[in-house]
């Protein structure tokens, strides 16, 4: 049973800042790497592990986890808006296996899926996104509380298992989206001013006025932040080198002594996202048993308010 591995930060900044040529370059480099393998890999089902920006989930209801039966783009920051190919029945009976394993996991038969999400396959497979067999995971990176490290690494254990045992005769591949260190410009509710709080609550389906006044604001941040002018967390390679480390090791159980109080002081509020990576690993190890890292890139790159990294990996 092949299996694979994508794990890769995201960015809507990707399209709306200039980093040096250099990097812009080297950063399209790595994607064309990934792309080859994924490409190579040709997989039958993609088990993607996503978080939200309070675009598809809000405080009137935050799952730590959750399973789509069905899904749809958002839209936002120009990613996909159309409905994603989700085979339900599968998805239905991935989530009752999670469930057996004494996991708890919410499911939707329409999530609302954002860049956080969708990104890496738009850039992985253009305009296949929509054709491509998808079952999407969010994994609440951005939204206090979150579950103990060791949480998620087990919701991933679940999940290659369910592929061992049921889905063997698929090519499956495990994309985690999101990280590493990094801390955008998204309200946290502790701070949030009322009419923030009222966005975080319910602020489904924005006018697009307001999702253009959101979008500009964070390019505006990310200018600020390439130009040290940014009161948000710096970010933080050495944190994000030994994150990459541990993922490259399959000594998952390390990140079990992760806090999410320690990550968000050290790596910024947004390295809860690299949860995503947690499940996407811990979901390769247990469908393949061993596994190799293929590929790895690693930039610090202010411009995209992104530790920007990416891996591949294969069963050994
Ligand atoms: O949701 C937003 O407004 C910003 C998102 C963002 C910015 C930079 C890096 C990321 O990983 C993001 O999700
Ligand atoms: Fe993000």
């Amino acid at each position: 049973m092949p299996v694979a591995l994508l794990t890769m930060s995201h960015s809507p900044l990707l399209e709306h800042a200039n980093p040096p040529e250099e990097v812009a370059e080297a950063v399209q480099g790595a994607f064309a790497e990934a792309r080859e393998f994924v490409t190579q890999f040709d997989p039958d089902l993609i088990i993607n592990f996503g978080p939200d920006h309070y675009n598809g989930f809000f405080y009137d209801l935050m799952p730590p986890f959750c399973v789509g039966f069905a899904a749809v783009g958002t839209g936002d920051y120009n990613s996909f808006d159309g409905e994603l190919n989700v085979p339900t029945e599968i998805a239905q009976d991935l989530a009752q296996y999670i469930i057996d394993q004494d996991l708890d996991t919410a499911i939707s038969r329409r999530m609302e899926v954002d860049h956080g999400a969708v990104q890496p396959i738009e850039i992985m497979f253009g305009e296949r996104v929509a054709e491509l067999s998808v079952i999407p995971v969010f994994v609440n990176g951005l939204a206090k509380p979150f579950m103990r490290m060791a949480r998620v690494r087990k919701l991933g254990d679940a999940v290659g298992a369910f592929v061992k045992e049921h889905l063997a005769d698929k090519k499956v591949l495990f994309i985690g989206s999101g990280g590493l260190s990094h801390e955008p410009p998204v309200p946290q509710w502790a701070t949030a001013t009322e009419e923030q709080r009222k966005f975080l609550l319910e602020g489904r389906h924005p006018t697009p006025e307001a999702r253009a006044a959101r979008e500009a604001n964070t390019i505006a941040v990310a200018k600020a932040f390439a130009a040290g002018e940014a009161d948000i967390r710096d970010l933080n390679p050495e944190w994000d080198a030994a994150f990459m480390d541990i993922c490259r090791s399959g000594e998952l159980e390390r990140f079990d002594a992760f806090t999410a109080e320690d990550m968000a002081e050290e790596a910024g509020r947004s390295s809860h996202e690299t949860r995503t990576w947690v499940a996407a690993f811990s979901a390769l190890r247990a469908a393949a048993g061993t596994y190799d890292v293929t590929y790895e890139f690693y930039r610090p790159i202010r411009e995209y308010i992104a530790g920007f990294g990416v891996m591949t990996a294969k069963e050994a």
